[in-house]
């Protein structure tokens, strides 16, 4: 496999700083060589580089419009370069923000993909139900085709055109729902497994559900947007919005080395490690999570 590595130090779609220390972390880690090492190739485009616009005041409570908008168009057309190059696109974070870019990129390059969402949250609150104003919270909702009439005109964003169905994406790992983001994933009848799921059905059968859901003749390429907040605080602390009673790292493991076996796999984030926040050992535990978590992406198995 071609891997190519799209450092995105972003920070504005939330309020905590330090996620934008995220992909050197991730870096100083040994992520890189983690993956060579597995035999992939392996192209590192370094971190994008973002200019930094002062004048960008909120608009309907959304934070950062401009930062955000402009960023979001630089990831998208950078992450449809590596695919449209035969590599598979591994963002690094950076807030969960930068997938508005990643989806939109990757669905300019694939005509056909879908999306597992790995997170505590289900990040589709619109502009108008956002509790926060914070973008990481909002991303899929201006990628969702059947949220565009509840979407209003944002400025910096006019060039994101929604690129998925509902019907394309399952959630894993959810457990902090705001109210308007559960009105939204059940009258749009997105696949959603919860961790009540996660504990009834047991991981395996959660991802076959998945995948009977949204790739069921395992043909579509797959982007994986993976939020270190899906996994439990005690093994992923350093992370901006941490919610108890997350997945193990094995759960997580399991989904991407699942993942990875279909051959499928075009797009991976893997965003929202914080390394300002938490004790140098949670931050450790929580890199080396995330990393772990890449290598099953790319092919490590446990068994060896
Ligand atoms: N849903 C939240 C959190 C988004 C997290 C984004 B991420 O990328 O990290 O998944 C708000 C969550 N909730 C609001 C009420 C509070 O009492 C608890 C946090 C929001 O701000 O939209
Ligand atoms: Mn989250
Ligand atoms: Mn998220
Ligand atoms: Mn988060």
């Amino acid at each position: 496999d071609k891997v190519g590595v799209i450092g995105v130090p972003s920070c504005k779609g939330q309020s905590a700083g330090g996620v934008q220390h995220g992909p050197k972390a991730l870096r100083q880690a040994g992520i890189i060589d983690k993956l060579t090492q597995l035999g992939v190739e392996v192209y590192d485009y370094g971190d994008l580089v973002f200019e930094q616009f002062d004048d960008d005041t909120p608009i309907l409570g959304l934070k950062n419009p401009k930062n955000i908008g402009l960023a979001a168009k630089k990831i998208s057309d950078q992450v449809s370069r590596v695919i449209k190059d035969d590599q598979i696109a591994l963002t690094l974070g950076g807030d969960h923000s930068l997938s508005i870019g990643t989806i939109h990129g990757h669905a300019a390059a694939e005509k056909n993909m879908c999306l597992v969402w790995v997170d505590a949250h289900a990040d589709i609150n619109t502009p108008l139900t956002s509790p926060s104003g914070n973008v990481h919270g909002m991303a899929l909702s201006f990628l969702v085709k059947e949220l565009k009439e509840y979407i209003p005109q944002i400025p910096h964003f006019e060039w994101i055109k929604p690129c998925i169905s509902a019907k394309d994406i399952a959630y894993i790992g959810l457990r902090d729902l705001d109210p308007g983001e559960l009105w939204i994933v059940r009258n749009m009848g997105i696949s959603c497994f919860t961790m009540h799921e996660v504990d009834r059905y047991g991981i395996d059968m959660v991802l076959r559900m998945s995948m009977q859901a949204i790739n069921p003749h395992g043909d579509r390429p797959i982007h994986l947007s993976f939020d270190v907040d899906s996994l439990d605080p005690r093994i992923s602390a350093a992370t901006g919005t941490p919610v108890p009673g997350g997945l193990s790292v094995r759960e997580g493991i399991y989904i991407a080395e699942e993942l990875a076996a279909t051959g499928k796999l075009t797009a991976v984030d893997l965003v929202e490690v914080n390394p300002l926040l938490g004790t140098k050992e949670e931050r450790d535990l929580t890199v080396y999570a995330a990393t772990e978590i890449a290598r099953a992406c790319f092919g490590k198995k446990r068994e060896g």
